[in-house]
């Protein structure tokens, strides 16, 4: 398996050395021939070669059979130009790639019930949340711009209908392979786009008679999922408001730290991302969580390699780890063992080891 790496900036590098620990460990157990070759997006990118998204990094993503990402961006450099910024690498190797369709599994392990922001009663039997965000379309790509002289900006949403189908579907394809409910949110009271959105779930729909298809409107989602996340089995969305519900879906399971996800196309080839970012404030300090990027590691296994036996093997070495009592930061609680960034992945990675 060829295995394109792109560890980013900020705490990037540190949490995709530890993701590679567990793939090699995975490597080894199974047998499985492992090839990794690193890439440059972002500010890096910017640093060493001019350009957040680098020729040579397109390429050798594409000839991969899977790329994994740590995040891009931080505060060095936040007063370039718009199209020079490190996240706008990230959004052209999304387009270029085509990964339209990102899944992010919002998942509370049990062991972090009492690091959740809800309170136990509402938690009940747990969390699992399959959040499907549109990922190349919508105003993220939109025209942009600044007229100078009225000192105004715009960024335009744009879907197209085979935009909207492609995605909706995606989420009725994984709602029948779950609890069969797939709540489509949108803006539909004031936006166009929405509007359309909604006609086309309507549309796909029809083609699934065995899903329970449910819209809200974003705003009430937001609250939503904080009030009663068990209404929710899969949610698909444009791209902005996945962006957002999808950080705020962290916090249910006790951390922007533990949430994974899968960035794909029609094909196999993925790119698997955790959905935080590069997060300046804690880089180089060897206390970041590197768990949504293992569990990131454990979606490619999972999509792109179809090992399912695998991933599963993954997510329990997470599972034990936390069962063992061992807490990166950001999850800490009284009476549990407190361990940086390396020693979490050295814990999972023995755990494979020992299965
Ligand atoms: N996919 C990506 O590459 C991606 C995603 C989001 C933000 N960004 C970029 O990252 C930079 C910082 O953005 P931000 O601060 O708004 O968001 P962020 O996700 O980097 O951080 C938000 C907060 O969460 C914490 N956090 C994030 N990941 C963590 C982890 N693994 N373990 C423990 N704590 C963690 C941070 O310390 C911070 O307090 C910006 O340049 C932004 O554009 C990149
Ligand atoms: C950095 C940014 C371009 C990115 C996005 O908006 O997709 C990030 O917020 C994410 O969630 O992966
Ligand atoms: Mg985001």
């Amino acid at each position: 398996m060829k295995i394109a790496l792109i560890p980013g900036d900020g705490i990037g590098p540190d949490i995709i050395e530890e993701a590679v620990k567990v793939i090699h460990a995975i490597g080894e157990k199974k047998q499985i021939s492992l090839e990794f070759n690193t890439y440059l997006v972002g500010g890096s990118a910017i640093d060493h070669t001019g350009t957040p998204l680098p020729e040579d990094t397109l390429k050798g993503c594409k000839e991969s059979d899977a790329v994994l990402l740590g995040a891009v961006g931080g505060p060095k450099w936040d007063t370039l130009p718009g199209h020079l910024r490190p996240e706008r690498g990230l959004l052209g190797l999304r387009k270029e790639m085509t990964l339209f369709a990102n899944l992010r599994p919002a998942i509370l392990f049990p062991q972090l019930k009492s690091a959740s922001t809800l309170k136990e009663e509402i938690i009940g039997a747990g969390i699992d949340i399959m959040v499907v965000r549109e990922l190349t379309g919508g105003i993220y790509f939109g025209e942009r711009g600044r007229v100078e002289e009225t000192r105004s900006a715009y960024d335009i949403e744009t879907y197209s209908e085979d935009e909207i189908e492609r995605i909706v579907r995606i989420g009725f394809e994984i709602a029948k392979k779950r609890k069969k409910k797939l709540t489509s949110i949108d803006k539909a009271n004031v936006l166009e786009t929405s509007r359309l959105w909604r006609e086309v779930a309507e549309r796909v729909a029809k083609e699934y008679p065995e899903i329970e298809l449910q819209h809200m409107y974003v705003d009430n989602c937001a609250m939503q999922l904080i009030r009663n996340p068990h209404q929710f089995d899969v949610m698909v969305t444009s791209n902005m408001f996945g962006d957002i519900l999808s950080d705020e879906a962290s916090m249910l399971t006790g951390s922007l730290g533990m949430l994974p996800s899968a960035s794909l196309s029609s094909g196999k080839l993925g790119m698997y991302e955790p959905i935080h970012g590069s997060a300046p404030d804690i880089a180089g300090q060897d206390i970041a969580n590197p768990i949504a990027t293992i569990l990131s590691a454990a979606m490619m296994f999972r999509y792109s390699f179809e090992m399912e036996a695998e991933a599963v093997m993954i997510e329990q070495a997470v599972a034990n780890v936390l069962e063992d009592g061992y807490r990166t930061k950001d999850i800490m609680e009284k009476d549990m063992k407190l361990v940086g960034t390396k020693e979490m992945g050295n814990l999972i990675a023995e755990q494979i080891k020992k299965m």
